[in-house]
């Protein structure tokens, strides 16, 4: 049974297949404090959070079994990635399902500020009649620029043309071709500021973006700008903000977000006659908390269940065509990292992986992922390694990672090899998916075999001298180890040679020890594969 906890309000219509589904338990305990998740946490495998949680380094390092943090929503800026990474922790997100509504309170606020619907509203329910105060300006040939262009700011900018706006866009991403598709005009963050009347923010918030707004922008600002942040507090620096409006280069400004969530009572946003504000809202519809649940529950039903899933944000995603072209050797792969490791004596300094072939032809890194975790999980454990850290775990560990691509496969269709260089030996393992007999190891070191990458596994160094495969039957049949399968390969005739040999059942130590006595045998060492 797997328990999931979930530590912010998220729609019920979501969280209902977790509870539904026979093997997952959910609490539901909004509003815990980092200590009281940190005490608890421990006994969850998944933690369902929007933004207010905190999932800091002290909660990853209590939750010995989580093994996904759902976010029910885009930003992720409340959860630490990197301890994440580090524990193999996944962190996924729901970026689809909350975008039109986002975009659209967006708009709300460009239209609550261009015509003082908040202060006008207060005034008129306090029983003042004031037609005067409140002129406001049409979005009517105005130029807006919109700072990151993803999906919020891209459906902004679709909207806005439909209010007759003109639109200049900034996004690292945006590129000369997509802008004039969208009938934008590709910007950069000074062109808006000098020459925009509204502004809005949609990136992230990032080392980068932190204050991308701020005092020295507000200088050469255009006078009258009217500004609004919907994405996330800190994009915009508030204090350089609130002494823009003071000194009248801003206008007006709509800030649905804060640097410090809840601000403080004396946060100058709060009492400001210019600057209005709301707590957080974007993403707050019945459609989008409803999406943006079904979508994170879901994503996390499969890691759970161990089965393939999207939006992770600490993993790259893998294209659809490269996905196609590389899932059916993950497993291969994953064995070959796990037998190269088992046959390695040495601490390992360096994986190089080939691929040879047509997947040579896409981006193989998923699959190295998959060989490294093989290789890693031997000597880390298998509960420490997973796709999300392998990689990372590689780095951590000065390990080297070589990839080379080729061609020529060697007369099969793709043909995976895997070397491990320790401080003390070199060994190679290649294999590759034949067709109708699924995975085989095809090569050890210089010794072409064929041997299933499966079970229980003796891997037999020898010269080949008559009378080896019989001491080694005898051998293991005096010690009750039925053979179930046995392959020999040589070089040359009467040089070195290797025997592998795949047994019912693990093989005790001292009859690998045994293995060495025997003439012409130089050592056995048994490999499993699960
Ligand atoms: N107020 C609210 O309740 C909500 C806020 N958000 C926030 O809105 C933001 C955008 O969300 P989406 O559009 O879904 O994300 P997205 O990932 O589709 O778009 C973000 C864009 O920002 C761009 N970007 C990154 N660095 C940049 C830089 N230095 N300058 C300009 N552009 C840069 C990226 O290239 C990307 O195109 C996120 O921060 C998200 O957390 C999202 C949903 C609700
Ligand atoms: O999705 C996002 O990035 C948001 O900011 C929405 O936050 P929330 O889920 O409403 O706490």
């Amino acid at each position: 049974m797997f328990k999931v906890l979930v530590s912010d309000p998220i729609s019920d219509m979501g969280i209902q297949q977790l509870m539904d589904a026979q093997d997952i338990s959910v609490d539901k305990k909004p509003g815990l404090s980092e200590d009281e998740l940190v005490a608890i946490i421990g006994q969850y495998d998944a933690l369902l959070v929007r933004s207010q949680t905190r999932v800091t380094e002290r909660v990853m390092e209590a939750g010995k079994q989580l093994k996904v943090v759902g976010r029910a929503g885009v930003g992720v800026d409340n959860i630490d990635l990197e301890a994440a990474t580090q524990r193999g922790i996944i962190v996924i997100n729901a970026p689809d399902g909350n975008t039109i509504t986002t975009c659209e309170h967006t708009f709300a606020m460009m239209m609550a500020v261009a015509r003082h619907i908040p202060q006008a509203y207060l005034k008129t329910v306090g029983g003042v009649w004031d037609r005067k105060s409140f002129v406001g300006v049409e979005l009517r040939n105005k130029v807006l620029g919109v700072l990151g262009m993803g999906r919020i700011g891209s459906e902004v900018a679709k909207r806005a043309k439909a209010f007759g706006m003109e639109i200049m866009g900034y996004d690292p991403f945006l590129t000369e071709e997509r802008a004039e598709k969208m009938g934008i005009k590709l910007s950069s963050v000074e062109d808006i500021v000098r020459n925009a009347d509204f502004m809005t923010v949609h990136t992230p918030l990032t080392p980068e973006t932190r204050h991308m707004i701020g005092k020295a922008q507000f200088e050469i600002m255009k006078p009258g700008m009217r500004i609004v942040n919907c994405a996330r507090g800190g994009i915009i620096d508030e204090y350089a903000l609130v002494e823009a409006v003071d000194q009248g280069i801003v206008a007006g400004a709509a800030f649905d977000v804060f640097e410090v969530e809840p601000p403080t009572e004396d946060h100058p946003f709060l009492k400001h006659p210019k600057i209005i504000v709301t707590p957080h809202l974007g993403a707050s519809t019945v459609e989008a908390q409803e999406n943006v649940a079904i979508d994170v529950s879901e994503q996390v039903l499969h890691i759970l269940r161990n089965e393939p899933f999207r939006n992770a944000v600490n993993m790259p995603p893998i294209p659809a065509d490269v996905l196609n072209k590389l899932q059916p050797y993950f497993s291969l792969g994953e064995r070959l990292g796990s037998f190269i490791a088992q046959l390695t004596e040495g601490a390992v300094e360096e994986i190089t992986v080939s691929y040879s072939g047509d997947v040579a032809d896409v981006d193989t890194q998923p699959l190295t992922r998959h060989i490294v975790k093989g290789i890693l999980s031997h000597h880390l454990g298998s509960e420490q390694v997973n796709l999300v850290n392998s990689m990372h775990l590689a780095k951590q560990r000065g390990l080297n990672i070589v990839t080379q691509k080729s061609n020529a496969a060697k007369g099969f269709t793709n043909l995976l090899s895997v070397t491990l260089r320790t401080k003390k030996e070199e060994r190679l393992v290649a294999g590759t998916l034949l067709n109708g007999y699924g995975a085989r190891i095809v090569q050890i070191d210089k010794f072409p075999v064929d041997v299933a990458p499966e079970g229980n596994l003796i891997l037999v160094s020898h010269n080949d001298k008559p009378g080896i495969i019989g001491r080694v039957g005898t051998l293991l049949g005096s010690n009750d180890v039925n053979i179930a399968t046995m392959q020999v390969g040589r070089k040359i005739v009467g040089g070195a040679a290797i025997m592998v040999l795949t047994v019912d059942k693990g093989v005790p130590k001292n009859v690998l020890t045994d293995f060495a006595q025997l003439p012409d045998i130089n050592n056995a060492k048994e490999i499993i594969l699960f």
